[in-house]
């Protein structure tokens, strides 16, 4: 025993030695990054400390004091914030810092091996798979389910008579089931209060998971397992994880009883029109935004990827499935896709597409509540749509939808549901913005709720100016200084989704009321729970709008 003990103390200050040494290349680029002093051994980790809405404070806080590049060491582990859209650039749009951070690992009792964290051949090929999915054909044959979805989320609304609520609760409600009908193929009728459960599990797992991505104590399995939270993630991934292979076995009965959800394919540019479509395509595939006469993804102008690569075109001659239908066909047909990876992903795209796409949607009642005289322009455009009409929204309807688009784009740069993106340097990278490269075994920060407000880009980068997203506007700006959805190979694969989804759901909204927020802006409490979210809850109030035209009844 005695020779153990005297022979652990050296044993454990050789191996030091040699971690420290080995990480020598590590701190020399380190130390000329700039970044605020931290402490001997733990670093800036106690900037991590107290509540989200107070870490969150804290980093926005700190980052001022610094411009385009900033360094923190939280322990052992280098974390560089980037805010220059160049270096954004070299990220973002690379095939080689593709891998997310570690940090994400947190997330694989929930979601496995998803779409969103895995790496290498199998995101690949699954990313392959699922894209096509999300193609403008098939989100068009969704339009219906949009709408129906928009006037019950309506109806529910009206029955609190003009009280203060927070609209959140609605949304995310309204985003899972709409996503459960659409992507995911599952009637109406066969959901239950499962749904409304699920969401509010899941706001609850995104706390575990970011106390776990800002306490350093809590990183290790052996520690966490320790404590309540792992009890409660438990409990919470039961009711997640119920529901998706509700789901799953649903479908897959649906399946065995022969019904298929294989997309009507609408021609709905004729022949003609399509061979002038290639042409144009063509010509603008290097200059403008990738939109569909006029809609706009979120993606910035001039940015592609492959979401992109056939819509308006080519339509009617490819067989077009939602996600899951998808997905059980391919594995039924022998794609390398097993049970267990189709849960993964369904798991993710349950996640993915309510979370965010639920903040989007309440941050933007928010601004229309704080500024009336933007939501009566919204009003007055979607008046000259509808003229009146309670009629429900088509496709051409959204095209028309300019300024609710840019005030979309507007809530989506001031507060991106997905305020940061992490990834892992397997490589050095040098900066584009200054003398200064980013260390192999770093995590790269893309700071994109900071990037959004950087006053260069965004003049008066504080308020809320759909003029932003003028057509000249955006046309002159970098690529990568509007990545609410990311950008690049792994940008996220729902965004036309989202975007149609929710212009269908707030255009619907506003038809029928007016909102009111009792809050300003000076009032919000940020925090950064994985999504960006509102501490005191999206508080608004309805009026029904009037004149009225009779209310549509919700199928
Ligand atoms: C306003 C709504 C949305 C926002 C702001 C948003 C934002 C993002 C961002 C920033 C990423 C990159 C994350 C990262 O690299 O860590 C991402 C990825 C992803 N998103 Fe979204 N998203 C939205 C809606 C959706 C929807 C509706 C779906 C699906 C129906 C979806 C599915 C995904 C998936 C699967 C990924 C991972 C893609 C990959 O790594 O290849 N998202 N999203």
């Amino acid at each position: 025993m005695t020779v153990f003990f005297s022979l652990l103390l050296p044993a454990i200050v050789l191996w030091y030695i040699y971690w420290k040494l080995s990480r020598r290349h590590m701190y020399n680029l380190a130390d000329k990054l700039p970044g605020p002093n931290g402490l001997p051994f733990i670093g800036n980790a106690l900037d991590l400390t107290g509540t989200s809405h107070t870490v969150f404070k804290t980093i926005v806080e700190k980052g001022k004091d610094f411009n385009r590049v900033i360094k923190l060491w939280v322990g052992p582990k280098l974390i560089v914030f980037l805010v220059d859209p160049r270096d954004i650039e070299l990220v973002l749009s690379s095939q080689v810092y593709l891998e997310k951070s570690p940090e994400y690992r947190f997330f694989r009792p929930w979601l496995g091996n998803g779409l969103l964290i895995s790496s290498g051949q199998k995101w690949r090929a699954h990313r392959k798979l699922i894209a096509p999915t999300f193609h403008l054909n098939v989100l068009k044959s969704f339009i219906e389910l949009f709408n129906d979805n928009s006037r019950l989320v309506c109806k529910k609304m009206k029955a609190l008579n003009g009280k203060t609520f927070d609209c959140h609760d609605y949304m995310s409600e309204c985003t899972v089931e709409t996503l459960l009908e659409t992507a995911m193929g599952v009637s109406r009728k066969t959901q239950d209060q499962s749904g409304f459960d699920y969401a509010m599990a899941v706001m609850k797992m995104c706390d575990i998971l970011h106390l776990r991505h800002t306490k350093i104590w809590l990183y290790p399995d052996i520690l966490f397992n320790l404590t309540k939270y792992a009890t409660a993630q438990v409990k919470l991934l039961d009711v997640i994880h119920s529901l998706t292979k509700k789901v799953i076995r649903n479908k897959k009965e649906a399946f065995a009883k022969g019904t298929r959800g294989t997309l009507a394919t609408p021609e709905f540019i004729k022949p003609e029109e399509k061979e002038q479509k290639k042409e144009e395509v063509k010509k603008t595939s290097t200059t403008t935004a990738p939109t569909l006469e006029g809609m706009n993804f979120g993606q910035a102008a001039g940015l592609k990827d492959d979401l992109d690569f056939d819509d308006g075109m080519d339509v009617g001659e490819k067989k077009r499935l939602a996600f899951l239908d998808l997905l059980l066909e391919s594995a039924e047909n022998g794609a390398v896709i097993s049970d267990q990876e189709i849960k993964e992903q369904v798991d993710t795209i349950m996640f993915e597409g309510h979370d965010t796409t639920a903040a989007a949607s309440s941050f933007f009642l928010s601004m229309m509540g704080i500024h009336q005289d933007i939501q009566t322009k919204v009003v007055e455009e979607l008046d000259q749509i509808f003229g009146g009409s309670d009629r429900p929204c088509t496709f051409q309807d959204t095209l028309e939808m300019k300024y609710l688009e840019r005030c979309m784009m507007e809530t989506l740069r001031m507060y991106p549901p997905v305020p940061i993106i992490a990834r892992h340097m397997k490589h050095d990278l040098k900066l584009a913005s200054g003398d200064y490269s980013i260390p192999k075994g770093a995590t790269v920060v893309v700071a994109t709720y900071k990037l959004h407000r950087l006053e260069s880009i965004y003049p008066n980068p504080d308020k809320f100016n759909p003029d932003n997203f003028l057509p000249e506007k955006t046309a002159n700006r970098h690529y990568y200084a509007f990545v609410p959805f990311s950008a690049g190979p792994r940008s996220c694969v729902g965004r036309k989704y989202a975007m149609l989804k929710l212009k269908v759901i707030l255009s619907t909204i506003l038809r029928n009321f007016r909102v009111i927020s009792d809050l300003g802006e000076e009032d919000f409490r940020l925090q950064a729970d994985i999504i960006l979210k509102r501490e005191e809850g999206f508080q608004i109030r309805l009026e029904p709008r009037k004149p009225r035209a009779k209310q549509a009844p919700a199928s």
